[in-house]
């Protein structure tokens, strides 16, 4: 596995070393030691997610309010995304800073996402599968959201040939300035 750097440097882009012959490829997805290493972190993951999404469905910016705060650890394992992370820590020099990345079931790229950071991703493929662990049960009451196109924060999302679709409560999800954040 290799680590490459981020613009935040508590989010993490991990490339895992793909072994390929002529049956296929094979990685190891997940290692714990190597994850604690990498991240400077020993949590656990306690519930894994699996998402379905077509061609310019946007879902985000989300994360959850302490004590359910989550940390995720995000790959994409049929089709390509535009995955987003934001700094959403009031305290940190990054406060509102944005980092963006493809992840695609081809360059089997995964992201750390620590607890503190909002997340939402772009679907760029027909279909994309989209999986991910986190360090925290999903908990609707801490459930949270930012607007996806927040002007403050200013993401560059890929353009498409295709409209954006969002759930209701994505397109109604409140400004930074007015968002639930972390101290
Ligand atoms: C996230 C989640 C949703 N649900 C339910 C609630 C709802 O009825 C349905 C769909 O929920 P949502 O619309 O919130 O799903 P979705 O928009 O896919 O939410 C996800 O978005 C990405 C960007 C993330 O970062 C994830 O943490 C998660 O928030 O699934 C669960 O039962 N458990 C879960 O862990």
């Amino acid at each position: 596995m290799r680590l490459v750097p981020t613009e935040i440097p508590e989010v993490k882009l991990i490339e895992p070393q793909v072994f390929c012959d002529a049956r296929g490829f094979f990685l190891e997805s997940f290692r714990q030691d190597w994850f604690n290493q990498a991240t400077g972190s020993s949590c656990e993951f306690i519930q894994e997610n699996h998402s379905r999404s077509s061609k310019g469905v946007l879902r985000g910016l989300h994360y959850q309010l302490p004590p359910h705060a989550q940390g995720k650890l995000v790959r994409v394992v049929s089709g390509a995304v535009f995955d987003v992370v934001v700094d959403i820590r009031r305290s940190s020099s990054n406060f509102g800073r944005w980092v963006g990345t493809e992840l695609t079931a081809d360059n089997h790229r995964q992201l750390w996402i620590p607890p503190g950071f909002a997340h939402g991703f772009l679907v760029l493929s027909e279909t994309a599968d989209f999986v991910y662990k986190t360090t925290a049960y999903y908990s609707p009451q801490a459930d949270r959201g930012v607007l996806w196109n927040d002007p403050y924060i200013g993401i560059d999302w890929p353009k498409l040939d295709v409209p954006f679709a969002l759930s209701d409560k994505d397109q109604q999800q409140p400004a930074l300035s007015r968002a639930d954040v972390f101290a």
